[in-house]
């Protein structure tokens, strides 16, 4: 993570003054898509500088510690040892950024990594994900739990009825959204995140994080998200620090892009371990 965000006096007056050329921000996002991908050659490189990013995910109801500990096993060791042998990245200690979990998870998320000598951080979603309808005092309690049981990263579902009615306060990082949303994370939306994100930074020297999360899934999309960063906040923001991209299902489809490029050949099911 980067430093913590001090916070500032909050000035709804410079929220009330934003404003969101729609059809702007949309033909800025089409144009972001339409970018070319990177050279065949600079590909797996990329690729492999998303799944650094990764906040690998399991938020389902019927998640156990089972499935917990296989999902910290793929974030050690996301991408197949012999394909990062073949492309000389086998001992760059390769992993995704964080591992993903519900409170009541994130016991069996730490006792895995822990067990797998990995010191990879532990993040979870908490105040009554994913709609945050829940009281402050409840909300509060599951911080402090999911926080004693280990995690050192916590994604809070923002109290939208005080969104709404302008109660604002800064914050470190911002995602937009659970994943659990009929839309989740879309490119026009990330824009007017990004912008708010750099003008804060231009007004006051802090740099606050971006997590897009919810339906990204393949590995041309997590290019789209790596170059949009790219061009609206710079190379610094490329980092663990400050990007995330929250996905559960994104590492696989990038892992047999890499298999592919590496081998020339499609991977079968069974050719990689579950993502
Ligand atoms: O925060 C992470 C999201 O819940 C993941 O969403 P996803 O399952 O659509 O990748």
């Amino acid at each position: 993570m980067s430093p913590r965000n001090p916070g500032t006096t909050l000035d709804l007056e410079w929220i009330s003054k934003v404003r969101v050329n729609t059809q702007a921000v949309l033909k800025r996002a089409q144009f972001i898509q339409r970018q070319k991908i990177p050279k065949k050659q600079w590909q797996a490189a990329w690729l492999l500088k998303a799944v650094t990013l990764i906040d690998l995910t399991t938020l389902a109801g019927d998640d156990t510690s089972s499935n917990v500990h296989r999902l910290c096993l793929k974030a050690v060791q996301p991408v197949r040892y012999d394909l990062l042998k073949k492309i000389d990245m086998h001992d760059k200690g390769v992993t995704t950024a964080a591992v993903c979990v519900y409170p009541s998870r994130v016991t069996d998320a730490v006792r895995s990594l822990k067990a797998a000598n990995s010191s990879l951080p532990v993040a979870s979603v908490a105040t009554g994900f994913p709609a945050g309808q829940t009281p402050l005092e409840t909300r509060l309690q599951e911080v402090r739990i999911a926080v004693s049981d280990g995690a050192t990263e916590i994604d809070i579902v923002i109290n939208r009825m005080l969104a709404i009615t302008g109660q604002w306060e800064g914050s470190d990082f911002i995602k937009t959204s659970t994943g659990k949303e009929a839309v989740n994370a879309t490119y026009p939306v990330a824009i007017v995140m990004v912008r708010a994100i750099r003008d804060y930074f231009m007004s006051t020297g802090h740099k606050v994080g971006f997590k897009p999360a919810g339906g990204i899934r393949t590995a041309e999309e997590s290019l789209v998200w790596l170059t949009l960063i790219k061009e609206e906040l710079g190379d610094d923001w490329l980092c663990p620090g400050l990007f995330r991209l929250g996905a559960s299902s994104l590492l696989a489809d990038i892992e047999r892009q890499i298999y592919h490029q590496v081998t020339g050949q499609y991977a079968a099911y069974h050719d990689l371990p579950m993502a």
